[in-house]
């Protein structure tokens, strides 16, 4: 199996907190992967880390064969690595595809040049159409993200991402804030990914959706793998129960 992603030795610190230390992390092209843990294990730093919002202070992030460790976020991005956020910030004057259309414009003397020979409209049209299928939002494509349900916001944000046509996504909560029904609406999108050749990272707390989706997991507590395997081996996994009970009662979804 190729990874198509690899990470050695990742550390991330704020200052004289470690966030994540010494991680390591393959997610394999084809495959969606779960990253989870509970609060404060690591996962959005991870994310950060992978994506070019926060420099690592130690490792190596390989993607599709390249060092990309130093790589500023929008060329992770141009190379097929995108993410979503946590908080969802659509532009709520723009109707949901023009939304997509605005994050499937790719920067720069390529842009520049199509600017000048097509008209605006055509531009990313088939990428945002294809990712909107995908998160079945074609019916809304035409409505402002404030008429849409919480649930359909949310999977606006993952269409967002798709329509930049990623080889990876990393998603950092999708599930948040979505009721089960919403949630297992998500999971059968996230299943389709693979054979539309898009590879998933996929941090969420739900772990209904996380156990039912992915082909691995992989978890955090207190910055470092703790266990890593398939959801069956995640389930039953002793350091895994203790890590959720343990200190970390809050979490009565986990
Ligand atoms: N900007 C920051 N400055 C200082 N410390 C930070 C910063 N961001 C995160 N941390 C700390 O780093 C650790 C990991 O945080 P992180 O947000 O990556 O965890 P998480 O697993 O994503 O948590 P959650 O599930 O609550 O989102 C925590 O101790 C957190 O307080």
């Amino acid at each position: 199996m190729t990874a198509l992603l690899s990470v050695d030795a990742l550390r991330v610190t704020y200052g004289g907190v470690t966030a994540v230390n010494d991680v390591d992390l393959t997610v394999p092209e084809g495959k969606v992967v779960g990253l989870i843990g509970p609060n404060g294990a690591g996962k959005t730093s991870t994310i950060d880390a992978l994506t070019g919002y926060h420099a690592p202070s130690h490792g190596t992030v390989v993607f599709a064969g390249d060092d990309i460790t130093s790589l500023r976020p929008h060329l992770r991005a141009r190379r097929g690595l995108v993410r979503t956020w946590q908080s969802v910030e659509l532009f709520d004057d723009l109707t949901v595809e023009e939304n997509l259309l605005v994050a499937s414009q790719r920067m720069g003397v390529l842009q520049a040049l199509r600017d000048l020979l097509l008209p605006i409209a055509t531009h990313g049209r088939e990428d945002v159409d294809w990712a909107l299928e995908l998160c079945g939002l074609t019916d809304v494509a035409d409505r402002l993200p404030t008429e849409l349900s919480h649930g359909r916001r949310k999977l606006v944000g993952v269409a967002r991402a798709l329509a930049q046509r990623p080889r990876l996504v990393l998603m950092d909560e999708p599930a948040a804030g979505l009721d089960t029904d919403e949630s297992i609406e998500l999971g059968k999108h996230l299943r389709g990914l693979p054979e539309q050749g898009v590879t998933v990272l996929l941090v969420d707390h739900d772990m209904g959706l996380v156990l039912s989706v992915c082909d691995e997991v992989v978890v955090l507590d207190f910055g470092q793998v703790i266990a890593r395997g398939t959801p069956e081996q995640i389930r039953n996994d002793d350091a895994v129960v203790a890590a959720y009970l343990g200190g970390h009662k809050e979490e009565s979804h986990a």
